[in-house]
């Protein structure tokens, strides 16, 4: 334990500006990193230093959330001094993603706390997006930093801290060698792996034979009738007229849940688009009679190959839905490259949104994420708040309050990882500006 992180659980009360702000700032200027840890520094009075592997880190921010005083019982100056220190603890370098023992982010252990609606809750949430936006370019980039300023030190001290850190890029080399390797060969992060992976259709899903991941559950058909709806609105001009040759272009077929209420819907499509890259998926397609449907066309293959000749023929639609499977946030931002082109000027873009939904303080930074960038495309996107499905929260609900039990059944039986744990569903829409 540090006066670092002693200053965090706040030892005094009433939190003011002129004690707390000064003795932070004390901390850190004198070289307490803001992101140390309880971990680092109970090893440290062990006399270890630089510990190489920590599976997880308890840091100041971390500590900050646990204690700070719920807004409801503290004064305006109270609350304006945790959010200055937060500022402080940002700047410095405090990461808004650390994972402490409990696998919680500092924003997480306020959830847990009921105060989700906090100022604090934003911060995170902010810094959150700053991060990630910073990352971007970054890679965007390829900036490399300085890791190290050369200094005048005693020279045997300089290469005993060489060869200590010779010894730790080793052996971050090989961890990152290794997680690139997992990665490659895990189906739901690498497309060309989940393209060549057996999948089976069951009662409620549709998974991978092998690991049991969930490409597509059907609880997930509240949010399909959503997009569904979505893309049918895109009939609609500006001055209310509607146009009838409703054109449509669904990407990923999954359990055909979407596409089946795009046929059903009130707003009957004179044609409907269907994208799918899956052998599997495509020869379901088949047998269950989509090939024939007149005013089907199953666009065969990935959209990155299908969507181009699209462009090129001059298609363009009235609502786009996009629900793949084992992309990344990279490959939506090149969609959104053919989104501009193959939407009508009244039309309508969706997608499910799941972004970061495995945790909730990441869904709500992906949620402003994705309308930076969808600004950035002259698409103005709104959220439709929807309760998510009940049965999806129970695993969820169980860790964050074991005190409490948690009811029904879950939605996650017998699927390898729990993909949705929030409470609430962003349904996107995005037109054009
Ligand atoms: C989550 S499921 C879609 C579920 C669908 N919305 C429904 O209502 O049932 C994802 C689907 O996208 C397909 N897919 C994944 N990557 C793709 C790509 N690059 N191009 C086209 N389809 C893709 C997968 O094979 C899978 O069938």
């Amino acid at each position: 334990m540090t006066d670092l992180h002693d200053l965090c659980r706040f030892p005094t009360r009433p939190i003011t500006r002129g004690t707390y702000i000064p003795m932070l700032t004390l901390y850190l200027k004198s070289g307490i990193p803001a992101t140390y840890t309880v971990e680092e520094a109970e090893l440290f009075e062990q006399g270890i230093e630089d510990p190489v592997d920590l599976p997880s880190t308890t840091t100041p921010l971390h500590i900050l959330m646990e204690n700070v005083p719920v807004p409801a019982q503290s004064s305006l100056e109270e609350i304006e001094t945790v959010s200055a220190m937060i500022d402080e603890l940002f700047q410095w370098g405090a990461g808004w993603c650390h994972i402490d023992t409990k696998e919680r982010t500092p924003a997480c252990i306020l959830v847990e706390r009921g105060l989700k609606d906090s100022v604090y809750f934003t911060q995170m949430v902010e810094a959150g997006v700053r991060a990630e936006l910073l990352l971007r370019k970054v890679g965007e980039h390829d900036m490399e930093f300085i890791d190290d300023i050369e200094m005048d030190f005693d020279p045997e001290m300089v290469e005993q801290t060489e060869s200590d850190e010779a010894e730790k890029k080793e052996v971050n080399e090989k961890e990152e060698e290794e997680e690139r390797a997992e990665l490659a060969d895990d189906p739901a992060n690498n497309q060309e792996t989940y393209l060549k992976t057996k999948l089976e259709y069951t009662d409620n899903a549709l998974v991978t034979e092998k690991n049991r991941d969930g490409v597509m559950m059907d609880w997930e058909s509240q949010l399909m009738q959503a997009g569904a709806d979505s893309m049918a609105s895109g009939t609609i001009d500006e001055d209310g007229s509607v146009d009838l040759e409703y054109v449509c272009l669904n990407i990923g077929f999954g359990m055909g849940i979407i596409d089946t209420m795009v046929e059903k819907h009130a707003v009957k499509p004179a044609k409907h688009y269907i994208c799918e890259a899956h052998p599997d998926v495509l020869a379901k397609m088949r047998a269950d009679g989509w090939f024939e449907m007149p005013n089907v066309v199953v666009l065969s293959g990935r959209w990155q190959e299908a969507l181009p000749k699209l462009l090129e023929e001059g298609i363009t639609f009235n609502g786009i839905y996009y629900d793949t499977y084992s992309e990344h946030y990279e490959d939506m931002l090149d969609l959104f490259d053919f989104v501009v082109g193959l939407l009508k000027p009244h039309g309508v873009f969706s997608f499910f949104n799941g972004l970061g939904g495995d945790r909730i303080v990441s869904y709500e930074v992906y949620k402003k994420v994705v309308e930076l960038d969808l600004n950035n495309y002259g698409l103005a996107v709104t959220f439709t708040e929807m309760d998510a499905p009940k049965e999806t929260l129970v695993e969820s609900q169980q860790k964050m309050a074991a005190d409490k039990a948690a009811e029904g059944e879950s939605a996650w039986e017998g699927i390898k990882r729990a993909y949705w744990v929030c409470p609430v569903y962003y349904h996107p829409e995005a037109k054009f500006a």
